[in-house]
């Protein structure tokens, strides 16, 4: 039985001043699946991604055709309150970006911003998102101390445990992998296959391994354009397109 749709696209085309960055995507995400993007630098991967939390809304001269829809919503309407958009679309970016700030106080940040100050409210938040990261092991002795100290993969799980902290339906990972060693790659794409029971992840990575790997559904994106989206399997499989099947064998990216 396929899933409900969670995000789609329709007929959206996004553009940087004159530049044409998105080409008439449409496209339908499952809920609680994790949907990869891939295809070669520059496709507009990124682009893409940061449409669903409008991320984009930052950039001089971003804008967008067409419609984004969350839960059948459209995200781009002026009835959209960006801050509560937010809430429900959690990030996780390509470079782990901790605060300068304890491990605790970086988990908590959001619930802080929104105003949430019982100290057993907060410890059990920090408590929950930190054991969702499965870093909560490794962490719990040292909380009050600074997540600058943490490993690189680590610091990865806590910006996860962040984002999750606020309770988001929607993951979004930017190459959340691409600047950890092996093994602790290996524990993200564990984290990400437990997540999916929970939420609504899509992730943009270069590595079609991690894709086979992580993902239900993949939609590969080349000049703007999504080639091709099908079920991960099929798609590395029997890809129906040329391009697709140039990039996933390794003839051009
Ligand atoms: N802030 C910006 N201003 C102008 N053009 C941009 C901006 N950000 C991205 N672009 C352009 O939009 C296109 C898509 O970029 P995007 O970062 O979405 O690609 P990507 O597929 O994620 O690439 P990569 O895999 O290298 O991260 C590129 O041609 C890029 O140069």
């Amino acid at each position: 039985m396929s899933k409900k749709t969670k995000l789609e696209a329709k007929n959206l085309n996004a553009f940087y001043g004159d530049f044409h960055a998105l080409k008439d995507i449409n496209i339908a995400m499952e809920e609680k699946n994790v949907t990869a993007f891939i295809g070669p630098s520059g496709c507009g991967k990124s682009t893409f991604l940061r449409t669903f939390n409008r991320m984009n809304d930052y950039i001089d001269g971003f804008r967008t055709e067409g419609e984004i829809l969350m839960d059948n919503r459209d995200i781009y309407n002026k009835d959209i309150r960006v801050d509560e958009l937010r809430k429900e679309v959690g990030m996780v970016f390509q470079k782990p970006n901790p605060f300068p700030k304890t491990i605790f106080e970086n988990v908590v940040y959001g619930l802080r911003i929104q105003g949430i100050k019982k100290k057993d409210v907060l410890e059990e938040a920090a408590e929950h998102s930190l054991k969702q990261a499965a870093l909560w092991d490794e962490v719990k002795d040292k909380l009050h101390k600074s997540a600058l100290a943490l490993s690189g993969g680590q610091q990865q799980r806590l910006c996860i445990a962040r984002a999750l902290a606020i309770s988001p339906s929607v993951l979004l990972m930017d190459e959340p992998a691409s600047a950890l060693d092996p093994i602790s790659t290996a524990k993200i794409e564990e984290l990400i296959y437990k997540l999916k029971h929970d939420y609504t992840i899509v992730i943009v990575t270069h590595n079609m391994q991690q894709a086979g790997r992580v993902s239900d559904n993949t939609a590969f994106f080349y000049m703007g354009e999504l080639v091709e989206y099908n079920k991960t399997k099929t798609m590395f499989t029997s890809p129906k397109d040329d391009r697709t099947q140039n990039y996933i064998t390794g003839r051009f990216g």
